[in-house]
């Protein structure tokens, strides 16, 4: 058997409902005693996706924040892959930025040190049934962008039109052909709430602890054993901290870096241009109803893709505000700490729209 760690590469555009399959997928692993090793990579400063990934199901994560992996954080994900990998677990999961390239992705996974390390299971694309038609003309200024939401559709093997509820028929037939025009190859499954048979994306992953009541040698005999016959480098490494492989390695991560901008301009090979990302901190006296805060979105300028963080809500307690295509949604939190919202958003004012907030922020002490 293959002794490579399987992973499953999480990508497509913002809000289109990647952690929510992230999730089912860990809830799958954990019913089959898998051990995941799970990487999310998430543009804004503030984790949002990480801890509502630990209150779901109580796995921590390695998280990548403030940048996409596949351009100017590759250096980044190397050193996150090492560690994860330093943990032994039985597959990797990574969860891409919305505006992240696969095909980077993959490029960097089929190289030293990953390549003799991990395998690629799946690489699945989750869209929005209601809006995936839309980004062609509603990102025309981002070139990029465009160019990397349709790779998003060709790096896959699986690809979820999702948010079905949301669509019309006519809408998810559209999204259907765009995505056969695209990838011929891939396998489609349209998904409301990303509800698949995740038991299939996990088959034939086998669990390190069932394998140790089995009685079969441990993973890392097993890596023992196969070093034996395929020569020193592999068990050399795995058994070295992460730190140590990279200050010995670093060549490889800073070539990546090099060919980015030896290619000519990180604009030739960055996934988007105009998308940014700033975050709205709020202390956690200050309350906000749902109203004030919609209003608030809506008056920013630029063009506001998605939103989320904590906040107080009055009457409601601290709560998870989504906003994604274009809607609202809110949910009970036990996040303790004070509140911010992450927006991205393209030829977003960040300094402008932090005045705003802060004036809104005001209002609320003048009221009290
Ligand atoms: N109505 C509806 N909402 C959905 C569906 N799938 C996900 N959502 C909601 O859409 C919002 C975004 O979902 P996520 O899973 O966080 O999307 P994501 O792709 O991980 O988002 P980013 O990581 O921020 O790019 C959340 O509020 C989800 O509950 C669906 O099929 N239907």
């Amino acid at each position: 058997m293959d002794n490579k760690t399987p992973v499953i590469v999480l990508s497509g555009f913002l809000g289109s409902g990647k952690t929510t399959l992230l999730i089912k997928l860990l809830l799958e692993a954990r019913r089959g005693a898998l051990k995941p090793g799970i990487l999310m990579n998430e543009l804004g400063r503030q984790d949002v996706d990480g801890l509502i990934l630990n209150e779901e199901t109580g796995f921590s994560i390695e998280k990548l924040l403030d940048g996409c992996v596949c351009c100017s954080k590759k250096e980044d994900l190397a050193r996150s892959l090492l560690t994860l990998l330093y943990t032994r677990p039985d597959l990797l999961l990574i969860e891409l930025t919305g505006v992240a390239n696969p095909v980077e992705i993959a490029s960097l996974l089929s190289q030293p040190p990953f390549a003799e390390r991990l395998t690629v299971k799946h690489s699945i694309t989750v869209m929005d049934a209601e809006h995936a038609l839309d980004y062609s003309s509603l990102f025309a200024s981002d070139k990029q962008l465009v160019r990397t939401l349709r790779q998003q559709v060709e790096a896959a093997d699986l690809v979820l039109v999702n948010k079905t509820d949301l669509a019309s028929q006519t809408q998810v037939s559209k999204v259907l052909n765009l995505v056969h025009r695209y990838n011929p190859k891939t396998a489609v499954q349209t998904t409301q709430k990303a509800e698949i048979d995740v038991r299939k994306l996990l088959e034939g992953i086998p669990s390190t602890q069932q394998l140790q009541l089995e009685n079969k040698p441990p993973y890392s005999a097993q890596r023992e054993l196969r070093h034996s016959s395929h020569g020193t480098q592999h068990l050399h490494v795995i058994q070295q901290h992460p730190q140590q492989e990279l200050q010995q390695k670093p060549q490889h991560v800073h070539d990546y870096q090099h060919e980015h901008q030896a290619a000519g301009s990180e604009a030739a090979h960055a996934s988007f241009s105009a998308v940014q990302t700033f975050t709205l901190p709020c202390s956690a006296e200050r309350s906000f109803s749902r109203e004030e805060l919609e209003h608030f979105l809506a008056g920013l300028s630029g063009q506001i893709v998605r939103a989320k963080g904590y906040v107080k809500l009055e009457g409601e307690g601290t709560t998870l505000i989504q906003y994604a295509g274009g809607r609202f949604s809110y949910e009970a939190s036990r996040y303790p700490g004070s509140g911010y919202i992450v927006i991205i958003g393209l030829h977003v004012h960040p300094d402008e729209s932090a005045e705003q907030w802060e004036r809104l922020i005001r209002q609320d002490r003048i009221r009290s």
